[in-house]
């Protein structure tokens, strides 16, 4: 047998050339591939970790607010990027979650005050990414419901607020960031949301727009004027808060008359009208007999035999606006002594917020979708339904955020209201709460006369009602936390 030839490796290699190839050329181009590709990382979507204070991480940032109103608690989560422009979170601009009573519900019970905002802030923590959380501010605003409360009792259910959020809470805090706020930090936050909604900010104080926000305890009117009227401003007496802010938004400064109204928010207007009124009330719907309470206090309500009048009741609503009205001791005012600001541009578009709308949306109905036939015959009996919007009843358009009006649509809406008994009217507005429906003439009554009586708004005058304002592709709830989470965002990217 032929014994095989002991190969040398030269030789080895010559005959295994083809193997030797087809093994080493795409190893080859591998490598070289590699070494010339743009060195990336190869994790995904890695947060960028130059962070700065106030959740920011590459160019988001992120603010949580509690709204703890005097009639619900409510949390707004806010994403803007590092210009300030607002960002989506999830389809929408902001989450927005809201419970109802507010934490002066139980002033008896701080720690249940404070356990009524838990499920609140699990949801707004939820969509703050992880790793953005302790770089998140949460903070609480206190309105009229903790005012009221005064100051030993607001501050032990604030304080178990802030031992809420530090025990239960990964988002950033300290203290100081859960309080009451004033009157005029909510009013010029309110003015800050609906100016930057309507990208006004930057503009000249002639083309911002004026806001009226109607809450339940209190009522605020914040408005920009001139420079020369700010000069012209009455100066604030001791423990008076002032009437005008310094705001410098967008490179541009401001003069922001605010003035809040404690005690002539919609639900404590019901208790000072109240008490103006004798035996028989001239608001309260026919047929009802009962008792309003607001706070600690517990006030009869109960109607006149012949049922509720517009007139006598608008009558009493300005008697409770004028009710122990001091002098007023500036060039004009608008009532309880206080100066109206002067008016000017700034005012003259008037968006009015919060209860005017809620309300003007609940006595708002489409025919299609609520009225069986015996209502709608009721309907056009007692006129409700208005030929300049035949598809339905009332003077709000129900689709959209924001509607064009005139104050003397709810002189209409007033009149039509306080003809009725409680009955018909829970049979002809269906929407309105059922403990709300025997002062439906009351909170429509006092409406007109703030705006009319109380600002001196011209019945005629075209204002805006709004809920939301459209912004981008969606609509963002026009209420004061934006307007904080904008002071808050922009003080800690600056
Ligand atoms: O985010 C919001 N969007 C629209 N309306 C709001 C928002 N938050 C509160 N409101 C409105 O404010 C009114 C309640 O006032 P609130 O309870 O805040 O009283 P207060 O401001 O006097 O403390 C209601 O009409 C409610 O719909
Ligand atoms: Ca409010």
């Amino acid at each position: 047998m032929k014994r095989a030839r002991q190969e040398s490796i030269p030789d080895k290699i010559h005959r295994y050339r083809a193997v030797v190839l087809a093994v080493t050329v795409p190893l080859f181009l591998l490598s070289l591939f590699l070494f010339l590709m743009p060195r990336t990382p190869t994790t995904i979507a890695v947060v960028r970790t130059k962070q700065r204070p106030g959740g920011y991480a590459g160019s988001k940032s992120y603010a949580v607010i509690f709204d703890a109103g005097s009639s619900g608690s409510r949390v707004h989560v806010y994403c803007f990027d590092e210009n300030l422009n607002l960002m989506h979170i999830g389809d929408e601009l902001e989450l927005f979650e809201q419970r109802k009573p507010g934490l002066s519900a139980y002033a008896e019970d701080p720690q249940q005050a404070a356990d009524s905002l838990a499920p609140l802030l699990e949801k707004a923590e939820s969509v703050v990414p992880k790793e953005l959380r302790n770089k998140t501010p949460v903070r609480v605003g206190a309105t009229a419901g903790l005012r009221n409360l005064g100051t030993e009792t607001s501050e032990r259910i604030l304080q178990a607020v802030r031992e809420l959020l530090q025990h239960k809470s990964s988002l950033k805090f300290q203290p100081d960031w859960v309080t009451v706020l004033d009157g005029t930090q909510e009013g010029a936050f309110q003015w800050v949301t609906i100016n930057y909604l309507l990208g006004r900010l930057g503009k000249s104080y002639a083309n911002t727009v004026g806001v009226v926000d109607l809450g339940g305890g209190s009522v605020q009117m914040a408005y920009a004027i001139s420079e020369g009227d700010d000069e012209k401003a009455p100066k604030a007496l001791n423990g008076e808060d002032s009437y005008v802010q310094k705001l410098f938004l967008k490179g541009t400064q401001y003069y922001l008359y605010v003035h809040s109204y404690l005690h002539f928010g919609l639900l404590a207007s019901r208790a000072e009208i109240l008490k103006v009124t004798d035996e028989g009330n001239n608001c309260i719907l026919g047929g009802y007999h009962g008792s309003y309470k607001y706070g600690d206090k517990t006030y009869k309500a109960s109607a006149s035999s012949s049922g509720a009048s517009f007139s006598k009741c608008k009558d009493d609503a300005i008697k409770a606006l004028r009710n122990n009205e001091p002098a007023c001791t500036h060039m004009k005012c608008t009532f309880g002594g206080i100066w109206n600001g002067g008016g000017g541009d700034g005012q003259k578009n008037l968006f009015v917020a919060s209860f005017f709308f809620d309300r003007a949306a609940e006595v708002t109905l489409l025919h299609n979708v609520f009225l069986t036939t015996q209502m709608y015959t009721r309907l056009v009996l007692h006129k409700f339904i208005s030929s300049s919007r035949p598809h339905q009843v009332g003077f709000i358009d129900r689709d959209k955020p924001m509607s064009n009006v005139k104050p003397a649509d709810f002189e209409e809406a007033a009149m039509r209201a306080c003809q009725l008994n409680v009955e018909d009217a829970k049979a002809a507005f269906p929407l309105v709460q059922a403990d709300n429906l025997p002062y439906l003439c009351m909170d429509l009554a006092y409406q007109y006369a703030l705006l009319v009586d109380g600002f001196a708004i011209d019945a005629q005058q075209d204002i805006t009602l709004v809920k939301q304002v459209p912004y981008g592709d969606a609509s963002v709830e026009a209420a004061w936390p934006l307007g904080s989470a904008i002071e808050v965002a922009s003080s800690s990217s600056s």
